[in-house]
């Protein structure tokens, strides 16, 4: 198969205005890696209707750029990036950072980095601790990899190369490797396109799927029970009554599902009631417990040509087109890994991190160092704005003193390979921060003018047993509202070790097990 022969079908919407005033069955808020993900196990799994509610529409203009995988840095900032800015950050120098998420089908991953690393014994541990079966956990792991089914690269720069193939050699400084691609022949692939194979697969399951391109609003409570949604476009808001036996499942994201849920007024009874909002459930943990993986770039110089300088050449459009191969292949962050107690992750790029894609001529290779499990947390704070409530994001990166002692030792381990490469010719002088910043305090100051987000932001409604922090019970229901449950990046109790794809996976693929076999109690009752 290649490449321009494949996913270029879409999910067809359904405008507000042609969606019955009366939903049942399944009704999913947010159609993203998670929100896909569901619907498909829950469409194959009962014979129920599924509802897909996602806000982002189709954006045919970024169409090719989502497909090849090297131009997924310029997807950010476009019409598929719902682009948030966090408040400014204290240990950042005051500044505020850009925090992309995608919008459409797919979500977050229509415009993602591609990279697949499996979560390790630690991931599920935490997962078992907040209430989750180990064995459950792994028989849906499987089922994740089944779906997912993640390909090898098509394609390393010759920087990577050279960089996998001496560290490889140095097993005391970690473990490195190409990275598995979330990709099918060498181009993007998302969960939304579980559901256009389940449609050629098996049109009488597809036509139980309805998506509704609609932005949720509110979600309306009575007695302790959903009743209805609020939803609105461009032009309208229409309530839409939900029947007896429906389910609702927030799948909007770590920072989504929390803001839905305080514009409904489930949260914090005095922040919500301080926005003007009336509090109807009281969780105080919502949109608390704020992580983020927070990346220092440490940019060497290289002495090859530049990685992708400029559009692509109609030869690598041709040889991706013919091969799914060739640098239009490339997911830019093609290698990394781990040191040798997985405190900290490298990621590895053929360009210089800070300046990619915008100033391209000059060649480097960037070291990217970040904490697996740094310990401070953010919160989301409501604002009242003229006609509505947003949430503020206040990330509070290396809040935690422990953050800042580690991240200075991450850059530490860094720059030992660095030694290693540079002595084999395949790294050259250290560009940022430089080795002339070599005491804490002035390394601190260049963390705090270079570092960035990895863009994995969780933890805002925290799963758990009945706990003072916990938003979601292990079951996935939200306590206090009959038919209401949360799937996705805002469940995750602590950072994942690795990128967070995969392990949101097998949560999703556990929760369709876990809903779909749920009581009816779990469903709205009228
Ligand atoms: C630029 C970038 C690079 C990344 N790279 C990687 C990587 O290489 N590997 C990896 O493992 N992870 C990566 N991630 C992280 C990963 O993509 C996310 O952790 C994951 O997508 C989160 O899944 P989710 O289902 O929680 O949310 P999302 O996938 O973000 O989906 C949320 C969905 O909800 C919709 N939504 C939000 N609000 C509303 C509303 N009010 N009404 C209706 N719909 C709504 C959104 O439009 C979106 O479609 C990256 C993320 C970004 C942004």
């Amino acid at each position: 198969m290649r490449p321009s022969q494949t996913m270029h079908d879409i999910i067809e919407s359904i405008s507000l205005n042609d969606i019955p005033p009366c939903l049942e069955g399944d009704v999913i808020l947010g159609g993203g890696v998670c929100g896909c993900l569901l619907a498909h196990e829950l469409l194959v799994r009962s014979d129920r209707p599924v509802w897909i509610i996602e806000a982002g529409g189709r954006q045919d203009e970024n169409s090719l750029d989502r497909l090849r995988p090297a131009r997924w840095l310029h997807l950010l900032g476009s019409t598929d990036d719902d682009s948030h800015l966090t408040q400014p950050n204290e240990s950042l120098a005051g500044r505020a950072i850009t925090w992309p998420r995608g919008r459409g089908l797919g979500g977050s991953g229509r415009i993602n980095a591609m990279i697949w690393v499996p979560p390790r014994a630690q991931d599920f541990q935490c997962l078992e601790h907040a209430g989750l079966n180990l064995d459950a956990m792994q028989i849906a792991w499987q089922r994740a990899n089944e779906l997912f089914a993640v390909e090898s690269p098509r394609y390393l720069s010759p920087s990577s190369q050279h960089l996998l193939a001496t560290l490889q050699e140095h097993p005391e400084l970690g473990e490195f490797a190409a990275y598995p691609r979330i990709n099918r022949c060498g181009q993007r692939w998302t969960t939304e396109q579980l559901l256009l194979d389940v449609r050629e697969r098996d049109p009488s399951i597809a036509s139980r799927l309805g998506c509704v391109h609609a932005g949720v609003q509110r979600l309306n409570i009575t007695r302790g029970s959903l009743n209805s949604l609020t939803l609105r476009n461009a032009h309208q808001e229409r309530e839409i009554r939900l029947s007896s036996g429906t389910r609702v499942v927030c799948c909007m994201g770590a920072l989504g599902t929390p803001g839905l849920l305080v514009r409904s007024g489930i949260g914090d009874p005095e922040l919500i009631s301080r926005v003007g909002l009336t509090p109807l459930v009281d969780l105080p943990a919502v949109g608390r417990n704020l992580h983020d993986h927070l990346i220092m770039p440490v940019v060497y110089e290289r002495d090859l040509p530049a990685f992708l300088p400029g559009a692509p050449t109609d030869q690598d459009i041709e040889q991706w087109e013919q091969t799914g191969a060739g640098p239009l292949a490339s997911n830019i962050a093609e290698c990394g890994g781990f040191d040798l107690d997985a405190t900290f992750q490298c990621h590895v790029t053929p360009t210089d991190y800070l300046r990619y894609p915008h100033h391209t001529a000059a060649c480097a290779t960037t070291l990217g160092v970040q904490l697996t499990r740094p310990q401070s947390r953010g919160w989301m704070e409501p604002i009242r704005h003229a006609d509505h409530v947003q949430l503020h994001i206040h990330s509070q990166y290396m809040t935690e003193p422990a953050d800042k002692a580690k991240l200075l030792d991450g850059v530490g381990w860094i720059r030992k390979l660095a030694d290693v490469l540079t002595q084999q010719g395949v790294l050259g002088t250290e560009r940022v921060p430089g080795r002339r910043r070599s005491d804490d305090a002035r390394l601190l100051a260049a963390i705090a003018r270079y570092a960035q987000t990895l863009y994995h932001p969780g933890g805002t409604c925290q799963i758990g047993n009945n706990s003072e922090g916990a938003v979601t019970y292990p079951d996935f229901q939200v306590p206090g509202v009959a038919g209401l449950s949360i799937v996705d990046a805002s469940l995750l109790p602590e950072p994942t070790t690795g990128n967070p794809t995969a392990l949101l996976a097998m949560l999703a693929c556990y929760a369709a097990e876990r809903l779909s076999t749920s009581s009816i109690a779990s469903r709205i009752r009228c």
